[in-house]
C-alpha cells in the first residue's frame, strides 16, 4: 500500500485499547474517535491535521491494474488519477475503494464474510433450513442475512417471471446481491431453487474460492410433492401453474456442492441438525472466526 499526500501516519494497533481523550489536541481526538469506530486494527490513517478542522481518513486506493488511485474518500481535492472503464453497457465508471475493507469489518464482526447457496426443489426444505441456519448463526453471535428466492420476487426481482431467461435474471441479481454482503463481512444465505446449473456456476464465479458454500437439498420430487405446504404442486399438477420447477420444467442438480442434504421418506433429519452440519463446515473452514 502507498501512501499519498501531505499527511501523518497513525496505526490503529497502537492506539485502539488507549484513551487518547485527556492527552491529544481535539483534532486528534476526531482521528480517534475515526479509527476505533471502524474498529479495524491495522487500518493505516492519515489526515492533514495542520490545516483541517475536520481530520477526514484518507488511504491510497489501487486500481485493479496497479496504478496507484489518488482520489480519496475523505474529498480531498487535488490531483486524481483513475481507472475509467466499461462494464457491460456501463461506461466511463470508476471502482471507487473504500478504505474500510472487508478484512477490516470480518475482524469488526470475528468472522468471514461468504455466501450459503441453498438450491433445491421447491418444498425441499430450503427455507426452513435457511431460517433455521440464520437462527443457529445468531446465537452463536454471528451475524447472518437471508436472501430468499420467493421474498426478493415480493421486491427487487418483482419484474421477472418464471422463465429461463428471468429465472437466470433472478440468479444473477441475488448472486450480485449476495456477493455484497459477503463483502460485508455478512455470512449470507442464498435460498432459491436455481434449477440451472450454468447460473449458479456463474454466481460461484463472482467469488474468491471457498467463499460460494453450494448446499443442495437432495429431496425426491415425490417428497416435496407430498409436503406441497403451498398447495404449487397441485396447481401445476392441475395445469393451472405453467412451467413449475420439477413437473414440466427443469432442476439440473449440482455435481459438485461442497453440501449435499439428502433427504427421504421417513428419513429425514430436523432443520436443526441440517443447519448444523452446516454450521459444522463453516467451523472447519474458519469461516466463524476472522
Ligand atoms: N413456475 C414456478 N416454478 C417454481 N416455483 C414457483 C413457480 N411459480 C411460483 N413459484 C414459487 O416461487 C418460488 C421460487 O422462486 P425462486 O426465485 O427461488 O425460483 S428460481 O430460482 O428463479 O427458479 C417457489 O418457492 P419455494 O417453494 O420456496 O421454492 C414457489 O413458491
Ligand atoms: N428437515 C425437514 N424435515 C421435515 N420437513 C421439513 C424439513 N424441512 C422442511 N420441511 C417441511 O417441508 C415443507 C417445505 O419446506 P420449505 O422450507 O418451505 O421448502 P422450500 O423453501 O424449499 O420450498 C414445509 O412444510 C416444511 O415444514
Amino acid at each position: 500500500m502507498t501512501a499519498v499526500g501531505d499527511f501523518r501516519m497513525l496505526n490503529l494497533s497502537k492506539f485502539s485499547d488507549l484513551d487518547f481523550s485527556e492527552v491529544l489536541p481535539a483534532k486528534l481526538t476526531v482521528v480517534k474517535a475515526a479509527l476505533l469506530y471502524s474498529g479495524c486494527k491495522k487500518l493505516s490513517m492519515c489526515g492533514s491535521g495542520a490545516r483541517s478542522s475536520v481530520l477526514r481518513p484518507v488511504k491510497a486506493m489501487e486500481s485493479s491494474t496497479g496504478d496507484v488511485l489518488t482520489k480519496d474518500c475523505g474529498g480531498f481535492p487535488g490531483k486524481s488519477k483513475v481507472q475509467i472503464t466499461t462494464v457491460g453497457d456501463s461506461s466511463n465508471i470508476v471502482w471507487h475503494k473504500s478504505s474500510v475493507e472487508k478484512s477490516d469489518r470480518e475482524e469488526l464482526l470475528n468472522q468471514k464474510g461468504c455466501i450459503i447457496w441453498i438450491t433445491g426443489l421447491s418444498g425441499s426444505g430450503k427455507s426452513t433450513l435457511a431460517c433455521a441456519l440464520s437462527h443457529a448463526l445468531h446465537a452463536r453471535g454471528k451475524l447472518s442475512y437471508i436472501l430468499d428466492g420467493d421474498n426478493c420476487r415480493h421486491g427487487l426481482n418483482s419484474d421477472l417471471s418464471f422463465k429461463a431467461e428471468d429465472r437466470a435474471e433472478n440468479i444473477r441479481r441475488i448472486g450480485e446481491v449476495a456477493k455484497l454482503f459477503a463483502d460485508s463481512g455478512v455470512i449470507c444465505i442464498a435460498s432459491l431453487i436455481s434449477p440451472y446449473r450454468k447460473d449458479r456456476d456463474a454466481c460461484r464465479a463472482l467469488l474468491p474460492e471457498g467463499e460460494f458454500i453450494e448446499v443442495y437439498m437432495d429431496v425426491p420430487l415425490q417428497l416435496c410433492e407430498t409436503r406441497d405446504p403451498k398447495g404449487l404442486y397441485k396447481l401445476a399438477r392441475a395445469g393451472k401453474i405453467k412451467g413449475f420447477t420439477g413437473v414440466d420444467d427443469p432442476y439440473e442438480p449440482p455435481l459438485n456442492s461442497e453440501i449435499v442434504l439428502c433427504q427421504r421418506e421417513k428419513m429425514c433429519d430436523s432443520p436443526n441438525a441440517l443447519a448444523e452440519i452446516v454450521i459444522l463446515y463453516l467451523e472447519r473452514k474458519g469461516y466463524l472466526e476472522a
